[in-house]
């Protein structure tokens, strides 16, 4: 097998929440089975789909995608604060191709990660982020304008193509909570203040991001103690996206539109678009199947919880 996928989702509060025992045990478990997926393929390559909160990118300069041609963790919610061991002549090379096949792709050579982005590496190598060669793949999921998931597809699946005839072990990573609607401001409802850090944000005072973190800690207990006024999970949404997953039919995810998630399943939602990436890539080395998959809405995480591991049919 040259090819294999990973999807989870993340939550910065997998250290900050408490969720009943058997729910975290569950979660752990599942876990422990990406672990051993991961451990028996034994990547040399992990390409990785993540999204940003507004640590990495900022509305001074949104793209839809950006390729890091080097990557460094921002460390928000004490998430990975290092370089990544990104292969930069890789990047370049296959940004190229990439372009070549009609995708119009950002590249950053100094690009920003947050726990998005790193927390599935994080689980998979016990904190070290830089012991794999990793290319790390911004796709925009919580900043309007979003494209159409028919691009996120075409964009994964000639990523996948790259790819396909590559003697070489490579691991899609997709990180992405299904429904979930956290405390992270909106442009359009969003004051003056939040308008500016939305826009030029980074490198945020020890101050400001303690108070951020500090914010979505208190909506995450309030939310478990039905006590928050953000989105509710929706579990049939997030199995319905379960479901086109594993059915192998990735142009079924075209049918997933920016307002429509945001009306049933919150504006963190969109974070699938970096599974819809991943499994598009895979699907571009031809069929797959979906061998493992565990789903929990868990309320402490502000997230429909979901891990899934795929390989080719
Ligand atoms: O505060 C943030 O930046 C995001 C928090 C969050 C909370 C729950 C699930 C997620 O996917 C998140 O990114
Ligand atoms: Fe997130």
């Amino acid at each position: 097998m040259t090819q294999a996928l990973l999807c989870m989702s993340h939550s910065p509060l997998l250290e900050h929440a408490t969720p009943p025992a058997e729910t975290e045990a569950a979660v752990q478990a599942a876990f422990a089975q990406a672990k051993a997926f991961v451990k028996e393929f034994d990547p040399e390559l992990i390409v990785n789909f993540g999204p940003d909160h507004f640590n990495g990118f900022f509305y001074d300069l949104m793209p839809p995608f950006c390729l890091g041609y080097t990557a460094h963790g921002t460390g928000d919610y004490d998430s990975y604060d290092g370089a990544l061991d990104v292969p930069t002549d890789l990047a370049e090379d296959l940004a190229q191709f990439v372009i070549d096949r009609g995708i119009d792709l950002a590249i950053s050579r100094r690009m920003e990660v947050d726990h998005g982005a790193v927390q599935p590496m994080e689980i998979l190598y016990d904190g070290d982020v830089a012991s794999k060669p990793v290319l790390p793949v911004f796709v925009n999921s919580v900043a309007r304008p979003f494209v159409p998931m028919s691009r996120v597809r075409a964009f994964g699946h000639a990523i996948g193509e790259y790819f396909a005839g590559v003697d070489r072990r490579v691991l899609f990573i997709g990180s992405g909570g299904l429904s979930h609607d956290p405390p992270v401001p909106q442009f359009d409802t969003a004051n003056a203040a939040q308008r500016e850090f939305l826009t030029v944000g980074r490198n945020p005072t020890p101050e400001f991001r303690a108070a951020r973190q500090a914010n979505t800690i208190e909506t995450a207990r309030k939310f478990a103690a039905g006590e928050a006024d953000i989105m509710d999970l929706n579990p049939e949404w997030d199995r319905g996206f379960l479901d086109v997953c594993a059915s192998g039919r990735v142009e079924d995810f075209d049918r997933y539109t920016a307002d429509g998630m945001d009306a049933v399943a919150g504006h963190s939602s969109h974070e699938v678009r970096t599974w819809v990436a991943a499994y598009s890539a895979l699907h571009a080395c031809g069929p797959y199947r979906v061998g493992y998959e565990f789903y929990r809405p868990i309320r402490e995480y502000i997230a429909g919880f979901a891990v899934t591991t795929a390989l080719p049919a």
